[in-house]
């Protein structure tokens, strides 16, 4: 499935933070997309295109129209099927959905010649290999998508594991800091209740739960489990704890060949680009001609941290880039909800601000919408073109598409997560999951950007360390 410097990547992605988690990980020269329609332009070999769908809030049945028309319309760029099946088994049978086309959504419709294909796959000769970035904590309609993605497929392997962030599966179960989900308080923004297993977030899709003992067993053993699942209609959904677990997983799904999909959070996409074996994370790739920070007068334009995550954890995070001389504007959720733009003070050249949502009121769900079209009014508003540290995922999104924003050029991670890229037009953006990065995550980004603007007294990185990629700093 995976053979060196031929195989392109698309990856589809709930959110705009895990989307660019994604780009980072694959270690692929990559373009990250706010708009599937530009799938229009085909991925060259050897290079990925993550879409962020933008969905993590769409109803079951528009998530799942939009999985279907990112298929589509990546598959027709290439003018080869999406599913890369060239077995001459009825292919397009097999291949995207049109948007809105009418197929059930996994039951068993075509089990029979799905299976068969999987069990005799040839292997991937430069072909597509689709991916399916969902949430490490299973929160959106992960179910609806993975059943549309698995459309078309002759197989989809699963494994949800993060362990960078100590998010694993074992027994079938998302266990977050030994934690089992559905106990842990990872949902508690969330309006509807946990699911006590990836089966569980899953359904319908037809799955099958693979132990822990099973993937230990190695590549080989797994693909022929993977078949034997495959042979009765159904997918594998796999245990893993750590990372050579997901790296046994996708060498398993390799050898399956082209029929077969992944999906999976940052855990598995980073055990993909480790087996795609292509230019480490970190290492500057594809920005645009013409980037650059230094603004037309010489001095660096205003760094701007947008917080609009409300994780716990982002509060300190704030502190500690505050300690380090950047200046701190919280924002009353009430106001930013409203119709009126919210007008900060202006940001000088050369500074560090951190715009966040108060959240001293506790966080109200019903106005979260609202409240984070209000904070990327007020950053749209902002003059001084300041570069950008987004967090979290929505709040980059919106931010971004306040901006007029619709493609990114990932350029290195900072540390797991938070991923450096450039516009068209050569701004600095940094996204990172609002639950990622340890307390001093804001400081690292900070520092990586800016290495001479903050206290020399804090405990900054070395710029080396900042700069280069790592898989510590995940926490919850
Ligand atoms: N049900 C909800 O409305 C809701 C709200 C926040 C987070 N979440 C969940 O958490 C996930 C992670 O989100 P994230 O924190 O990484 O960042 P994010 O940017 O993806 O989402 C943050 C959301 O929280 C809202 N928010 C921030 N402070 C708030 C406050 N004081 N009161 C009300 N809303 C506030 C923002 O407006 C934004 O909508 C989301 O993808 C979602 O699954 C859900
Ligand atoms: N990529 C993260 C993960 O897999 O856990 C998450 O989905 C990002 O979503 P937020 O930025 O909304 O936390």
């Amino acid at each position: 499935m995976c053979r060196r410097d031929d195989t392109s990547v698309v990856a589809l992605a709930d959110d705009l933070s895990g989307a660019a988690e994604v780009a980072a990980l694959l270690r692929l020269p990559s373009r990250l997309l706010l708009h599937p329609a530009d799938l229009a332009v085909p991925v060259a070999a050897g290079e990925c295109a993550v879409v962020d769908l933008d969905s993590r809030y769409l109803d079951d049945d528009a998530a799942a129209d939009a999985v279907r028309a990112a298929l589509a319309g990546a598959g027709a760029a290439a003018g080869t099927p999406a599913d890369g099946d060239d077995t001459g088994s009825g292919a397009r049978a097999g291949g995207p959905r049109r948007p809105g086309a009418a197929r059930p959504h996994s039951g068993r419709y075509d089990d029979d010649s799905r299976a068969f294909r999987a069990v005799n796959f040839p292997p991937m000769h430069g072909r597509t290999l689709w991916y399916k970035k969902c949430d490490s904590l299973l929160r959106g309609p992960v179910g609806a998508e993975a059943a549309a993605f698995a459309e078309g497929a002759e197989l989809l392997v699963v494994a949800t594991a993060l362990p960078a962030a100590r998010r694993v599966v074992r027994g079938g179960v998302v266990l977050v800091d030994g934690v089992p989900l559905h106990e842990c308080a990872a949902w508690r923004a969330e309006e509807r209740a946990a699911p006590r297993s990836v089966a569980e977030a899953l359904a319908p899709l037809p799955t099958t739960d693979v132990p822990v003992e099973a993937v230990r067993q190695g590549p080989l053993a797994l693909a022929g489990l993977f078949r034997e699942v495959a042979a009765r209609g159904r997918h594998p959904v796999c245990d893993a704890e750590s990372d050579a677990d997901l790296t046994v997983i996708t060498a398993a799904a390799a050898l399956l060949g082209p029929g077969t999909r992944l999906l999976g959070s940052g855990g598995l996409a980073s055990a993909l680009g480790r087996r795609l074996g292509l230019p480490a994370p970190g290492s500057p790739q594809a920005a645009p001609a013409g980037t650059g920070t230094t603004a037309a007068g010489g001095s660096e334009p205003p760094l701007l941290v947008v917080a609009g995550s409300a994780e716990p954890g982002v509060a300190q995070q704030v502190a500690r880039l505050v300690a380090a001389g950047a200046r701190h504007v919280p924002l009353a959720s009430g106001p930013l909800a409203g119709p009126d733009l919210v007008v900060p003070p202006g940001l000088a050249p050369g500074t560090v601000t951190v715009l966040s949502v108060d959240g001293s009121d506790g966080v109200r769900p019903g106005s979260a919408r609202r409240i984070v079209a209000g904070l990327a009014r007020t950053v749209a508003a902002l003059p001084g073109r300041p570069d950008l540290v987004l967090t979290g995922g929505e709040t980059a999104r919106r931010v971004l598409d306040a901006l007029g924003v619709t493609t990114l050029w990932p350029v290195g991670e900072i540390h797991h997560g938070a991923v450096h890229s450039r516009t068209a037009d050569g701004r600095s953006v940094v996204t990172r999951p609002g639950s990622f990065g340890g307390p001093d995550s804001f400081l690292r980004i900070a520092a990586a950007l800016r290495p001479r603007l903050l206290s020399s007294s804090s405990p900054l990185p070395p710029a080396s360390a900042a700069t280069a990629p790592s898989q510590q700093g995940v926490t919850q």
